[in-house]
């Protein structure tokens, strides 16, 4: 219908343009803003994270590896042969490595991620308390050696979440390029302290939200697999 008031004059654009607009395409100003607030964001979470006291991180990783235990034993009934990828701590990140230890004694291996090129995907090599560790990238300890293995479970620290799963990292794109690019993609799961929430991070194309974060509060989102 044409309204005699406001002729049609033409568009700015012509619309049988827009199939060829890439579905991934970035506006590079808001794309600007996003990682200029997000490393603000970054460092106010890090230095709250880092002014907590020792024992309140200390018991929320032992809550929260009471909390995967429970997420584990409802997804995939017994853990024993799962390959379950998490962190060695660094900068005040929680500590699971006693849970890590309950992993293997029920019968699942463990492993860490390496960063073997700057800017790709993550490789993941099977820890042991025992296995010989040497400095990777960030001086972050990664096991000496071993094969390449691909988690069935990855957990992945996080500087900051929200409900929708969507996690801040280092500002490597590590986990993001990762999980793009491992079929069958691991059930991801995003863990760190509930203060950490924040009310979204802005999520870009290359963002992948995480399937579950879990916290000292327990699951805060969820998605059936
Ligand atoms: N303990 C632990 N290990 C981990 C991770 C983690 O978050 N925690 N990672 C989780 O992914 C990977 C390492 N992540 C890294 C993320 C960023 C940079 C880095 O060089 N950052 C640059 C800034 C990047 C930017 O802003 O563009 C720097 O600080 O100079 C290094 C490693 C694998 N291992
Ligand atoms: N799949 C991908 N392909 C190419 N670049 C990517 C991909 N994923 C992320 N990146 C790049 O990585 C950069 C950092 O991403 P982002 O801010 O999401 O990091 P992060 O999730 O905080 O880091 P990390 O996962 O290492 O802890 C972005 O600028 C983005 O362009």
């Amino acid at each position: 219908m044409t309204d005699p008031d406001h002729p049609v004059r033409g568009y700015a654009a012509p619309p049988c343009l827009a199939h060829e607009i890439d579905p991934a395409y970035v506006d590079p100003q808001q794309a600007d803003d996003v990682a200029r607030w997000r490393k603000a964001e970054r460092a106010r979470l890090l230095a709250d994270r880092a002014g907590q006291p020792v024992a309140v991180r200390h018991a929320a990783a032992a809550v929260i590896g009471c909390h995967l235990d429970a997420l584990l034993a409802q997804r995939f009934g017994s853990i024993d042969g799962l390959t379950i990828s998490a962190w060695w701590p660094i900068k005040a990140e929680l500590n699971l490595r006693n849970w890590l230890e309950s992993l293997l004694a029920r019968g699942a291996r463990v492993a860490l991620p390496v960063v073997e090129e700057r800017a790709a995907p993550l490789h993941f090599r099977l820890w042991t308390p025992d296995c010989r560790m040497v400095q990777g990238v960030w001086k972050i300890p990664v096991p000496a050696d071993g094969p390449d293995v691909t988690p069935d479970v990855t957990l992945a620290p996080v500087v900051g979440w929200d409900a929708a799963g969507y996690r801040l990292g280092y500002g490597g794109g590590y986990f993001d390029r990762t999980l793009a690019a491992l079929a069958p993609r691991p059930l991801a799961i995003g863990v760190g302290l509930h203060a950490a929430q924040v009310p979204t991070i802005f999520p870009q194309p290359h963002d992948i939200a995480m399937d579950v974060v879990v916290t000292e509060a327990g699951e805060q989102k969820g998605t059936t697999p």
